[in-house]
């Protein structure tokens, strides 16, 4: 796998790239402003694609990969693998974990990350929201991945080794809150279609969001 993994991040790349300006008649070579970089969080209920949409968009964009489900507490994992939905209670220092992971990774001079994190509620997605407060020309955007309890049963059920299993389906549901049109840092994506054309879709989506900011 080529990708970048949190594993394996590299080391901080370049803070700033050089440009040109005439001043007085002599070009000078200055540094640009560094872009806005950005944490994106893969988001929505287990089986949507998460981890397939983040890989490609990491290895696309060349930006790092944080894969939320390796930060949960064993506790959580059992949980899960037990069919016991998690609570608030469990959710929120995972969630805190993450961003502190993701702000850390760009003030170690990471251009950017693609995180996946189910954020089920808004105020799971207020949590993550607080990164890009905390520093300085960061921006938090979501990727909503969109789709009916029943096609992701199927897809939960076909899949093999993992512990989320299909009986948690209902549950992930029962706590879904859709980001509604107030949370205009969220882009939405149907997932219904093939693997392929989902990432393409949330790729172009991604690539017009930073391109418009
Ligand atoms: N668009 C798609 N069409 C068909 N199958 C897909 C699609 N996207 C992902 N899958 C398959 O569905 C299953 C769930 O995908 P994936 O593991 O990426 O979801 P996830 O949201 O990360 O799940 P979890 O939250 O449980 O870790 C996998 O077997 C994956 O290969
Ligand atoms: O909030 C949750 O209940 C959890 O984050 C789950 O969504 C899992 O992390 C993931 O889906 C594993 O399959």
């Amino acid at each position: 796998m080529d990708m970048l993994t949190y594993s394996e991040r590299p080391t901080a790349s370049v803070a700033t790239k050089p440009s040109a300006i005439h001043l007085m008649g002599k070009v000078h070579s200055v540094p640009q402003e560094r872009q806005l970089r950005h944490i994106w969080i893969i988001t929505g209920p287990a089986g949507c694609g998460k981890s397939t949409v983040a890989q490609f968009l990491a290895k696309s964009l060349n930006l790092l990969y944080i894969e939320g489900d390796d930060f949960h507490p064993q506790t959580n994992v059992d949980k899960m693998a037990s069919g016991i939905p998690l609570t608030d209670d469990d959710r929120w220092d995972w969630l805190e974990t993450l961003r502190n992971k993701a702000v850390e990774e760009l003030e170690g001079g990471a251009d950017g990350c693609i995180v996946t994190c189910s954020c089920l509620k808004r105020r799971y997605r207020d949590v993550i929201r607080i990164a890009g407060r905390e520093a300085d020309g960061v921006a938090v955007r979501f990727v909503y991945l969109a789709a009916s309890e029943e096609l992701l049963l199927r897809r939960v059920r076909a899949r093999k080794d993992h512990y989320m299993k299909d009986d948690m389906v209902h549950s992930q549901f029962s706590a879904l809150e859709e980001p509604d049109e107030s949370e205009d840092d969220v882009v939405h994506v149907d997932v219904s279609g093939t693997a392929v054309q989902v990432q393409n879709l949330t790729l172009e989506k991604v690539r017009h969001c930073m391109d418009s900011e």
